[in-house]
């Protein structure tokens, strides 16, 4: 894929005799939002992590666009535009969703410093416009400890746009949700990548089918097959891995 964000090539990392991914090929172009399913243990964290830096891996390249990025610390890696989010929502409880947001756009972790200092305005008007896009304009006042856990996974969502990332990584984002939130955040999903780039790892097959983007099913130590849902959920070799008799 020429116009690939992201190009992953033969990559290879083991962990002590296992080999997790061996010549991995993997490429997400511009504007895409990519599904990755696998079974539990097929390295789908590993790969966030060797994408954000966080791990290293034995040899192959990871190109975000066009450059090499595998040795890379995590801090410069996300600088050059990666965002991720983690599986556990980890907001802030006792703080409202509005200084949540500010106090990720400051990079202050500490209040006093928040709000020892005026608010800027480029990013008081990135956290209207995030607030909005994850659908928590009307509780911007409220204790982001009162939103319930599908709320605060927005929440996290908005905080990692809040940079304006040109690559997103999602952890399962429904992760611990009800059936109604977890459809709801797939259009929510919809929504705010429309013209970005993002990759969601995710268990729940709904998710995945209302999402209704290209997914990479991750096997054994590489791509064992790429296409739409419907692509996927039809193939014999990926429903006896993964998907269960009743896909
Ligand atoms: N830092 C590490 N050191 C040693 N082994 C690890 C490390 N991180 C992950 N593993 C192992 O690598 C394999 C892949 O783990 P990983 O968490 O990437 O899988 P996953 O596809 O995300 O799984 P799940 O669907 O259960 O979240 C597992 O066998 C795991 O135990």
């Amino acid at each position: 894929m020429g116009d690939a964000m992201l190009d992953i090539r033969n990559l290879n990392k083991k962990f002590g005799g296992l080999a997790i991914f061996s010549d991995l090929n993997l490429q997400v172009g511009k504007g895409e939002l990519r599904c990755i399913i696998g079974p539990n243990g097929a390295g789908k964290t590993t790969l966030f992590n060797l994408i954000t830096g966080r791990l290293r891996s034995d040899s192959g390249e990871i190109r975000f666009e066009d450059r090499d990025i595998c040795r890379l610390p995590v801090n410069e890696i996300a600088r050059l535009g990666i965002g991720r989010k983690f599986q556990a929502p980890s907001v802030f409880e006792e703080m409202t969703v509005w200084n949540n947001l500010m106090v990720a756009g400051t990079g202050h972790r500490r209040a006093h410093r928040l709000f020892s200092t005026k608010t800027d305005a480029g990013l008081a008007a990135r956290a209207e416009r995030v607030l909005e896009s994850v659908r928590l304009t009307a509780r911007r006042d409220d204790l982001a400890g009162s939103l319930s856990h599908g709320q605060k996974q927005w929440l996290e969502i908005g905080i990692v746009m809040l940079n304006d990332p040109r690559l997103v990584l999602l952890d399962e984002p429904t992760a611990g949700m009800t059936v109604s939130e977890t459809a709801e955040t797939a259009d929510l999903i919809q929504e705010v990548f429309r013209d970005r780039t993002a990759i969601i790892i995710e268990h729940d097959i709904s998710f995945v089918r209302r999402l209704d983007s290209r997914v990479t099913v991750l096997n054994r130590g590489g791509v064992m097959k790429e296409g739409s849902f419907d692509e996927i959920a039809a193939d014999a070799a990926v429903r006896k891995a993964y998907l269960g008799e009743e896909a």
